[in-house]
């Protein structure tokens, strides 16, 4: 059972430590924050929150690292050894990497100027790596809400929380092959996805062109690209959204997301409750109780 006061005595500072760490990072790297929150997500839907997404190739591991959602993707790994080496010098083989993960997602979120919360702490480091797991757990910015909301409802996430965590793209940025579809050439119709805003598809177009390499990166959230604030939501009610997979909880015809969104664009406040909500429950994942899940 997790407990916000797992290291009360053992590594007392943890988080001011994390926190320095990362603070530290973002002077010169303004997307640290975005990127670290993303790899506790990515961790935690892989076979539960065990920092398996930290493990590289070895004789007998097959990384997640390299797994198609993740490859020349995800970053971030640098600073996380970085907070590792501080923390171990401040309390040597105290503090999983897991719950590094767990801290540092609250950290980047809190320095960002979104909500703090009490991180739930004590996670056991797993010694395996699932990469197949990782290729059809995480889910894809080309998938439909329907599937969306399946891969969230695996780990016991609801559509609030679907909702919820998608705000998370309030701050970051993406590649242009994660949303370049949308473009020019939508699910073979030779026009772009009607739900892009003309204005925002010809500002994209200029940053990704049709035959580019795809590795451009733009913000996430056009409005405020570093700040974690509800913006992510009132881009969505004006079809501003950068991927398909966040344009659809507001686009889908009669879907249950389109009242969320509204909701959460109105009252920044309730976004952050649910927010931390949401966050506690999925750094709650393990492997156990997804297998009761599954089986
Ligand atoms: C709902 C399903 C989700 C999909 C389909 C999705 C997909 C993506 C994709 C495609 C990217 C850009 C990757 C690239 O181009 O290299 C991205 C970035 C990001 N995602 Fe998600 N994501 C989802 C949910 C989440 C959740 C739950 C969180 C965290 C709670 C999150 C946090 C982020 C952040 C912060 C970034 C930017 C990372 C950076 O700048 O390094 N995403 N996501
Ligand atoms: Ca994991
Ligand atoms: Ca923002």
């Amino acid at each position: 059972q997790l407990t916000p006061t797992f290291y009360n005595e053992t590594c007392p500072y943890v988080s001011s430590i994390v926190r320095g760490v990362i603070a530290e990072a973002l002077q010169c790297d303004p997307r640290i924050g975005a990127s670290l929150i993303r790899l506790h997500f990515h961790d935690c839907f892989v076979d539960g929150c065990d920092g398996s997404i930290l493990l590289n190739n070895s004789d007998t591991i097959e990384s997640e690292k390299e797994a198609a959602p993740n490859n020349n993707s995800v970053r971030g790994f640098g600073v996380v050894d970085d907070i590792k080496t501080a923390l171990e010098s401040a309390c040597p083989g105290i503090v999983s990497c897991a719950d590094i993960l767990a801290i540092a997602a609250e950290e980047s979120v809190s320095l960002a100027g979104g909500p703090s919360w009490k991180v739930l702490l004590g996670r056991r480091d797993g010694t395996t790596a699932n990469r197949t797991g990782a290729n059809v757990a995480l889910p894809g910015p080309f998938e439909t809400l329907d599937v969306l909301k399946s891969k969230f409802l695996d780990v016991g996430l609801n559509t609030t929380d679907l909702v919820a965590l998608s705000g998370a793209h309030t701050f970051g940025r993406a590649q242009c092959v994660s949303f370049r579809t949308r473009l020019y050439n939508f699910n073979g119709t030779g026009n772009p996805d009607p739900t892009l805003n003309s204005t925002y598809l010809q500002t994209l177009q200029g940053i990704c062109p049709e035959n580019g390499t795809g590795i451009e990166l733009t913000n996430l959230d056009l409005t405020t690209p570093d700040a974690f604030d509800s913006c992510y939501f009132s881009n969505l009610q004006s079809n501003k959204g950068l991927l398909q997979s966040d344009q659809e909880l507001f686009s889908t015809s009669g879907a249950d997301t389109v009242d969320i969104v509204n909701y959460f664009s109105a009252y920044q406040y309730a976004f952050f409750v649910s927010f931390v909500e949401a966050m506690i429950k999925m750094g709650n994942i393990s492997r156990v109780n997804r297998n009761r899940r599954t089986n």
